[in-house]
Parts: C-alpha cells; sequence; structure tokens
C-alpha cells in the first residue's frame, strides 16, 4: 500500500481532503480518476457526503428511465450510479449505454478533467450543514470504515476542524459555488426536495433537457419519497447491512431540523459564527429547520 498521511488510524489526508483508510481509493487510484473516458452525455450527482446523495441517485435514475425506456437496467442505484471514490476505475472500463449517470463527494480538483472540457452536466446537491453534522455523526457509527465518534461533542468539534470523512463541509460548498461558471452545473437542496419535491425533479429534468409528461413526472416523485426508498431495495442500501458494512441503515430519519436535538445552546451558537465567517461572502441560505 502507499504509504498514507494519516489523521487518525481511519483516515488518511491527501490533497487537503480526508478519505477513509479501508474500502475506498487511495491516492493513486484516486490521482487515476482524473484521466478516466468521460463522455459529453454522462451525468454527474455531486455531494458533500450525507447531503441527500442517496436521494438524488434515486430521482435521476427514474429520470433516466422514463427518458430512455429502452434501456431500462435490473441493477440497484449503487451500480447505475457508482461512486466514483468506489471502485469504478473498472467501471470506465465495461460498457455501458449512454447517457451513464457517476457519484462523487470529490472536490472540484479532483474530479476527472473531461467533465469541465466535454461540459458534462452536473447536479451539486447541498444540504444545511447542521443536519449533515448530525447525519455523518450517526453513519461514523454504522459504516464500519469510519471510526465510531467517542461522543458526539468529540464528533462535533472534529466536522468543524474538517478531520471528517472528506474534509470541511465549508470548504466543499465553496468549491463548487466557485465552479458556477466553470461547469454547467445546477444546484439543488435538499430542504427545497422536502418542500417541494416534483418542483424540483422538474427542474433537475429541465436541466438535464429530459422532456417527461406529468404522469412520468408523477412517477420519479412517487418512487423518490423517503417512504418508498426506505423499503426499495434498489435504492436503500439496506445490502450493506445485510452483509455488515454499515449497521444502521442509511435511509434514517429523511428530515430537516434533527440537528436541534443535538446541538446544545453554546455548539449552536458557535456553528453560527463560523457559519457567518466561512460563507457570509456567499450567495447562500439554507433552511435550517422544517416542521413537519
Ligand atoms: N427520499 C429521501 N427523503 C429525505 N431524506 C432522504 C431520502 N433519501 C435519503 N435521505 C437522507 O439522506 C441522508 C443520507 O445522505 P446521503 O445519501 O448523501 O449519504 S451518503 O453520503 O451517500 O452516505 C440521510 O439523512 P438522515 O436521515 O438525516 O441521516 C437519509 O435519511
Amino acid at each position: 500500500m502507499d504509504s498514507l498521511d494519516l489523521v487518525s488510524p481511519y483516515l488518511f489526508s491527501y490533497k487537503g481532503r480526508c478519505f477513509p483508510v479501508q474500502e475506498l481509493m487511495k491516492p493513486k487510484d484516486l490521482d487515476a480518476l482524473q484521466h478516466v473516458d468521460v463522455r459529453a452525455s454522462d451525468i454527474y450527482m455531486i455531494t458533500y457526503p450525507k447531503s441527500g446523495s442517496a436521494w438524488m441517485q434515486q430521482i435521476l435514475v427514474k429520470i433516466v428511465d422514463a427518458a430512455h425506456p429502452d434501456m431500462e437496467e435490473e441493477a440497484d442505484n449503487r451500480a447505475r450510479v457508482p461512486f466514483l471514490e468506489g471502485n469504478t476505475l473498472d467501471d470506465f472500463r465495461r460498457e455501458r449505454p449512454d447517457p451513464r449517470l457517476y457519484a462523487t463527494h470529490l472536490p472540484p480538483d479532483m474530479l476527472p478533467t473531461g467533465l469541465k472540457a466535454k461540459g458534462v452536466k452536473v447536479v451539486y446537491v447541498m444540504r444545511n450543514p447542521k443536519d449533515v453534522l448530525v447525519s455523518l455523526y450517526h453513519f461514523s457509527h454504522s459504516w464500519k470504515m469510519l471510526e465510531t465518534p467517542k461522543s458526539f461533542e468529540a464528533f462535533f468539534q472534529d466536522f468543524m476542524d474538517g478531520k471528517v470523512y472528506m474534509g470541511l463541509w465549508f470548504d466543499h460548498v465553496r468549491a463548487y459555488q466557485n465552479e458556477k461558471d466553470k461547469m454547467d452545473v445546477h444546484y439543488v437542496k435538499y430542504e427545497d426536495m422536502l418542500k417541494d419535491l416534483r418542483g424540483e425533479v422538474v427542474k433537475v429534468c429541465d436541466f438535464l433537457g429530459k422532456d417527461l409528461t406529468d404522469e412520468a413526472i408523477d412517477h420519479v416523485v412517487e418512487m423518490s419519497t423517503f417512504k418508498n426508498m426506505k423499503t426499495n431495495p434498489k435504492a436503500n442500501y439496506k445490502d450493506l447491512v445485510e452483509k455488515q458494512r454499515y449497521s444502521s441503515p442509511t435511509m434514517r430519519k429523511g428530515v430537516a431540523g434533527d440537528w436541534k436535538n443535538f446541538f446544545t445552546v453554546a455548539q449552536n451558537e458557535y456553528f453560527d459564527r463560523v457559519f457567518e465567517e466561512k460563507m457570509s461572502d456567499l450567495p447562500l441560505s439554507f433552511t435550517w429547520e422544517i416542521n413537519q
């Protein structure tokens, strides 16, 4: 194995971001990803972890199925929208019909260079970072590749210091905001999908140039609700629980505002201060809570 710059026994640092020591790619493979074959028809779904990746994977699969009924596949969403930093170097060698869908948590400077050169369409999903933190806290108990947090307090500080999977949330979101004019990117907010899933699906269809009937859009929406995804084995990653790679389902709560059950008043004030310092110059706002 390459010698890794360890941040902890579970994470190594590469180009300023943190990656799990086990299972995913090592620096040499991450570098190789920059040179994979990219097609103009590819569609990329990009997120910071726990921001709605599985949700958008499902939406994209269902949009593509509706727009290209001849190519509807039986595989699950992990195979239909593979994560670049998983084991996709092999995936680029296999035959796949266009449009190929890919997912990634990688920052812009680590993406395949062909994305920009070929004008590939990118859907970037963002979620309010307090709920991202809480979701990642739970995922860190679940995914065997991550260190089980010693306490919420310790995890909170690691998140604020970027000592978590994929590094600082603030850097990731900023980096993609800075790509606005350099990539063909459509931004989606998790909370907007909670408020009006159909409206956001329609915007994604428009961005991708997929002209779906109202009925087809209704079907995409129906198949992408939390309730339906939770019981859909192609969408819910439940096989990873069965294979004991996750100890609990990744479809956990699916709400906005769960952070209120975990943050202390002092943590919330500290978070707000850091958010203001790091993000206030960006034209970005988040919904912190939605009453269900
Ligand atoms: N359909 C739907 N509706 C609402 N919320 C949903 C949906 N699908 C997934 N989720 C929630 O998304 C969180 C997981 O994020 P990711 O899929 O990005 O995780 S990962 O980074 O790919 O591991 C995780 O959030 P938490 O429940 O807060 O942990 C999931 O429950």
